[in-house]
């Protein structure tokens, strides 16, 4: 009978962050002011070992973890999903509008991102989405993935997947 035990490989890097603006958005007339984060990203991924001694090259995990980060990188981050934030786009500009405040950014400095608001708990499960896109999970037996988004030390949010 095949060895059924599952190996969990750790991934934690000082380099895996982005530095971020963002405000959360509590109500629909309280939010942060704007103010930024070095966001920090930590994943762990469990999966079979291979007859090759091996459950999956992590120099593979680590590059796609970085670039998944570069893609943050010195933005502000806004988002698309909110009940309470309405984005226009005008002539270069973001306008987001919240409340009665008309909030005007560059286009070239901020991202539009598929969430409801832009905190850790949204963060991690969209990163965790991401890296799933990108890593052959059938082809490695990869059986479970987590990964963690912090916005300073000691206040961390993890999303984890699970195979059926
Ligand atoms: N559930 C969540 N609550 C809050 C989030 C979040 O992502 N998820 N984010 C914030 C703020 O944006 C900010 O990250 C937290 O600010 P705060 O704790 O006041 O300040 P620090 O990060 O500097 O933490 P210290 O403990 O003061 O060092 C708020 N809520």
């Amino acid at each position: 009978m095949a060895d059924q035990t599952l190996t969990r490989i750790e991934i934690s890097k000082d380099y895996l962050n982005f530095s971020a603006g963002h405000f959360t958005i509590f109500s629909a007339s309280e939010r942060e002011n704007l103010h930024g984060h070095n966001f920090q990203v930590r994943c762990s991924v469990s999966a079979h070992v291979g007859a090759d001694g091996m459950a999956f090259d992590y120099v593979v995990l680590k590059r796609i973890l970085r670039e998944l980060c570069d893609a943050l990188d010195e933005r502000v981050l806004l988002p698309e999903l909110s009940p309470h934030l309405r984005l226009e786009h005008q002539e270069g500009q973001v306008i987001a509008l919240f409340a009665d405040e008309r909030i005007g950014f560059l286009e070239r400095d901020v991202l539009l991102l598929p969430v409801r608001n832009v905190t850790i708990e949204e963060l991690a499960p969209l990163l965790l989405t991401r890296l799933r896109d990108r890593i052959e999970i059938a082809d490695r037996g990869i059986r479970c993935m987590e990964l963690g988004v912090s916005s300073g030390a000691g206040q961390w949010a993890y999303a984890c997947w699970e195979s059926d």
